[in-house]
């Protein structure tokens, strides 16, 4: 493969996103190896990127699961290591199999995009920041078409309150103005997320955060030979600014799943009064000593959040639940391996 003359000349450890944590786990005979970034995941084969260009690997059956973000260790052409991941997001795979798909790997920050009219939605934001505190990943809630909003400070207000820590960004994802306003999460190096409902503006902020680079490294859409528009089988995107975007179709429809500690934390007022309420089984019902009811009823607590946190509580257990049932099986299909490896081996001792 022709390495994109735009990329060789610019590409280093650090523009790729290479950071301590991953030097760190690297033994001494690993700092031989080449380590390269995964840009697109295909079936039979992994397109790369180090620090000399595009590089391509194929799936072999004995390579773990590889997601596209993931850093792995090349040595020479040849697949040697995957490093452990500082993020990650995952999902249930659709059809029959119930196995987990990887998403998205060792992404810094997840743009939460939500517009400020209609679509504008406390219980929706709390569903992607759920899904980001799972993945260990900073989420930035950038409210969308600020300029058709007339309430925009409100509602951004309101969006505030859901974590007073978090980063709320209200813009017009049409407007450069975006590119300065986001620019602290897309500079050399920095690894991009985007996740919001349909129409919300997605594709228009991509565009505005990619620029001119668009254009320069084949970005999100190439025009083939007839003119036409293709969409590149490559998911990580070089920005304007020197940043990646992470952009695949898993990515913005995600689900909940197995996400409790991610709930968790983002109702962490909940968490934290559940944990006064007088029965450690407590479902903030009708309990005595139910400090949750008691924070209702003093207006300490938002009724919507409680709403809000039993909802998402539901809906990843509903989406869990094969998963862990399937777990629940492979574990005991472990142990029973076991005991059957151990009373051959005693067997075989007693001969
Ligand atoms: N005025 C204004 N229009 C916006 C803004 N953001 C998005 N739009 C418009 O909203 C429409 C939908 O935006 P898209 O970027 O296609 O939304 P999306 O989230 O990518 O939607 P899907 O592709 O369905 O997921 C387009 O017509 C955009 O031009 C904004 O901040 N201000
Ligand atoms: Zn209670």
């Amino acid at each position: 493969m022709i390495p994109n003359q735009t990329e060789s000349t610019e590409l280093n450890l650090n523009t790729l996103g290479w950071k301590p944590f991953f030097q760190q786990q690297l033994t001494l005979e690993q700092w031989e190896y080449c380590p390269a970034r995964v840009t697109a995941v295909h079936r039979n084969r992994v397109e790369l990127l180090t620090e000399q260009g595009s590089a391509e690997i194929p799936v072999l059956p004995n390579m773990p699961e590889i997601a596209v973000g993931d850093w792995l260790l090349l040595d020479g052409e040849r697949f040697a290591a995957l490093l452990e991941r500082q993020s990650l997001f995952r999902r249930k795979a659709a059809g029959p199999g119930l196995s987990e798909q990887l998403i998205a790997a060792n992404v810094d920050t997840l743009l939460i995009v939500s517009s400020l009219n209609d679509d504008f939605n406390l219980n929706r934001i709390e569903r992607y920041l759920a899904l980001a505190r799972e993945a260990e990943v900073e989420p930035i809630l950038v409210l969308t078409k600020a300029d058709l909003c007339d309430d925009a400070d409100e509602l951004t207000r309101q969006a505030q309150r859901l974590d007073p820590l978090l980063m709320v960004e209200a813009v017009n994802a049409l407007s450069d103005e975006v590119i300065e306003r986001l620019a602290p999460w897309c500079g050399n190096g920095k690894t991009l997320a985007l996740m919001g409902s349909s129409g919300v503006g997605k594709s228009t902020l991509v565009n505005t955060l990619m620029g001119q680079e668009t254009l320069a490294t084949g970005g999100i859409r190439e025009d083939d030979s007839k003119g036409r528009h293709t969409t590149t089988g490559r998911s990580l995107h070089r920005m304007g600014q020197g940043g990646w975007l992470l952009d695949t179709p898993g990515m913005r429809e995600l689900q909940l799943t197995e996400c409790e500690q991610g709930v968790s934390e983002v109702f962490s007022e909940i968490t934290q009064l559940a944990e006064q309420c007088r029965f450690a089984d407590c479902q903030h019902d009708n309990e005595p000593g139910c400090a949750v009811q008691a924070a209702l009823a003093s207006g300490e607590l938002d009724p919507r959040r409680l709403a809000s946190y039993r909802k998402l509580l539901r809906e990843q257990a509903h989406n869990s639940e094969t998963l862990a049932q399937r777990r629940a099986r492979d574990k005991d299909l472990g142990k029973m391996y076991r005991s059957v490896q151990n009373h051959r081996r005693s067997q075989k001792g007693n001969r």
